[in-house]
């Protein structure tokens, strides 16, 4: 399907619910343009009576009665034109509102659904640029270029129709150029598309850095970049000018063009009424009546034209962001495996088996893993950095599929299990845990929204974080935000221990933090998964060693493989991988 297709079904998808009140706002651009199209045959005509009425006067038969009842029916026709663009515009500000407001809903609920892939492939800019520009410009068009096409088109087609009927010669006068100016505007249009929809892209591109930027800006003053940094955004920032500036440059171009042609049209329309008169065809008169009709005739005929050239670039904006934003509605949802079995608990085990993956065709991450983790158990995983640890995490929790082998829960295929099942019976705590806007009771009852306050304390105490609470003013009533965070990164895990710990899962993968952690959130950290742990079947994905030697079964694994497995003790003994990775960390400990 081509963009443009693509664009118009989308606002076809999100105008259609609307339907009634686009209707009515095309009736009303029928009788506003209507209207305006014929108030000039009007004008002519009161122009003709004021002749005539002139000449009659030395004949004593003169009068202004014709004039005045003219003169009052292009009045009448310009009001009704006005009043109809009155009502049409405050019925298109409703259905505008609510349709982008629907269009905004459904990216965000669509965003709810999309598989994480999307995300792990899309700068949060980039996504956020979807929300503004895009929906912004989408606003914009819809409140500004709709009401203008429809009635400005209306206008143009029945300013054709009237010309032929008052005068066919001035008519054919009139549009005489027109095959000519299309031509022009087609050819710059087109080129003006092409920057345009590169301005967008740019765009985007540009706030994908700028959200990049601000979120590593510890690490760039640390390094020293900030004034790198500058110039970098430089180079994007300057490409989005040169975008914009040549998307601008040629849909701008077209209005000053269009109104040169119509001041050219004017005057040949001038020239051929004054010669009407002069060779005879017509009365001076009914001439004079005739150039004035016509003078107006050429302006309402070449303001669609210029009008429409002058929006361009904000319709043009509008379909690059209808196209952007139908695009993400086309990707592929999360699989919920509806008819998928439900599942109540683990009752025997989960297994990797014989797993390969890979994010990226022809380019695997894991190998041939098999790793079973027995009800009750607790297995930690283990190896260098980029080993596949946290990728073994995201098969596991469906966030990817593997490419061969299957992991099972309890013998079933977890691609046979309903999503939403099976997420409930896994519970994770993300190395880099995230704290929502609201109080940290809140934040704790996240994945329990019903929990009574008592079950969030003994959450908070089992994940070693209840003292630091208490001692903060306002308690579990404290508020969290992003941009006053109290909270260490060790502190958000604990919290978010805490919060998985509510949710009471079957099956519990916790990615331990590696960064910013304190020495004694550290040891908070180590009594919290021991608390965690006991007795629970879970899976530690391990960065120091220190925290997991009590785990029934030490994984180890090395560039996508596992190794080496079995406890502390059984590793040490074997003297290979682990025993080196053991003795390497205690060594700076
Ligand atoms: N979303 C992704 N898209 C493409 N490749 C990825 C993605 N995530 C990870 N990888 C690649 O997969 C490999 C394994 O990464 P993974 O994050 O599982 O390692 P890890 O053992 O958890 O590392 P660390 O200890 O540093 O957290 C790496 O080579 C990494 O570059």
């Amino acid at each position: 399907m081509s963009d443009t297709k693509k664009a118009l079904k989308y606002f076809y998808k999100y105008l259609k619910p609307y339907w009634k009140g686009v209707l009515i706002v095309v009736l009303l651009s029928l009788v506003s343009s209507g209207a305006a199209v014929i108030a000039p045959t009007y004008l002519g005509r009161a122009v003709t009576d004021l002749t005539t009425y002139l000449g009659d006067l030395k004949k004593g038969t003169a009068s202004l009665s014709t004039f005045y009842s003219a003169l009052g029916s292009m009045l009448f026709f310009y009001c009704l034109s006005m009043v109809a663009i009155f009502i049409a515009w405050m019925v298109m500000s409703k259905f505008n509102a609510d349709s982008t407001n629907d269009m905004r809903e459904n990216l965000f609920s669509k965003f709810q659904r999309m598989l994480v892939r999307y995300f792990d492939t899309h700068q949060d800019g980039k996504l956020l640029s979807l929300f503004t520009s895009d929906l912004d410009n989408i606003f914009n068009a819809m409140n500004n270029a709709i009401f203008e096409v429809i009635s400005q088109g209306i206008r143009f087609i029945g300013t054709i129709i009237i010309m032929f009927v008052v005068n066919r010669q001035l008519a054919l006068t009139t549009i005489a150029t027109t095959p000519f100016i299309l031509i022009i505007s087609v050819v710059i249009m087109k080129k003006a598309r092409v920057y345009l929809d590169k301005q967008q892209d740019e765009i985007s591109d540009l706030n994908g850095y700028i959200t990049e930027q601000i979120n590593g800006e510890k690490v760039i003053i640390t390094n020293g970049l900030r004034e790198d940094s500058v110039k970098d955004f430089k180079k994007y920032n300057n490409r989005v000018r040169s975008a914009m500036f040549k998307g601008q440059f040629y849909s701008g171009i077209l209005f000053p063009l269009l109104n040169g042609f119509n001041l050219l049209n004017l005057a040949i329309v001038i020239a051929m009424g004054a010669w009407m008169i002069m060779s005879h065809q017509v009365t001076a008169a009914v001439g004079l009546g005739l150039i004035v009709t016509f003078v107006e005739y050429s302006q309402t005929y070449f303001e669609p034209l210029t009008q429409l050239t002058s929006i361009y670039s904000m319709i043009q904006l509008a379909l690059t962001g209808a196209k952007r934003l139908a695009n993400v509605e086309s990707q592929k949802d999360e699989d919920e495996v509806p008819n998928g079995k439900k599942i109540d608990g683990l009752k025997k085990s989960l297994k990797l088996e014989n797993v390969s993956f890979g994010y990226v065709k022809d380019k695997e991450v894991l190998h041939d893993v098999s790793i079973s983790v027995d009800k009750g158990k607790s297995v930690a995983l283990v190896g260098p950095t980029g080993s596949g640890k946290t990728t073994v995490m995201n098969l596991i929790n469906r966030f990817y599929d593997v490419n061969s082998g299957k992991i099972t829960f309890d013998g079933t295929d977890i691609r046979d299990i309903q999503l939403e099942s099976l997420r409930n019976n896994v519970g994770i705590v993300l190395q880099d845990s995230i704290l929502f806007t609201g109080t940290i009771a809140d934040n704790i009852r996240y994945g329990k929204p019903e929990a009574p306050m008592e079950e969030v304390v003994k959450a908070a105490k089992q994940a070693n974080i209840h003292d630091f609470i208490m001692s903060l003013p306002d308690r579990y009533e404290t508020q969290v935000s992003e941009s006053d965070s109290v909270f260490s990164t060790g502190q958000k895990q604990l919290i978010s221990i805490a919060r998985t710990l509510l949710t009471d899962p079957a099956f519990l993968i916790l990615d331990e933090a590696t960064s910013n952690v304190d020495t004694v959130t550290e040891e908070n950290i180590q009594k919290a998964m021991d608390h965690v742990i006991a007795g629970r079947t879970s899976f530690v994905i391990a960065h120091r060693l220190k925290t997991i030697l009590n785990s029934d079964k030490i994984v180890v694994l090395k560039q996508g493989r596992v190794i080496e497995q079995g406890n502390h003790e059984e590793l040490l003994a074997q003297k290979g991988f682990y025993y080196k990775l053991y003795t390497d960390q205690t060594a700076f400990d």
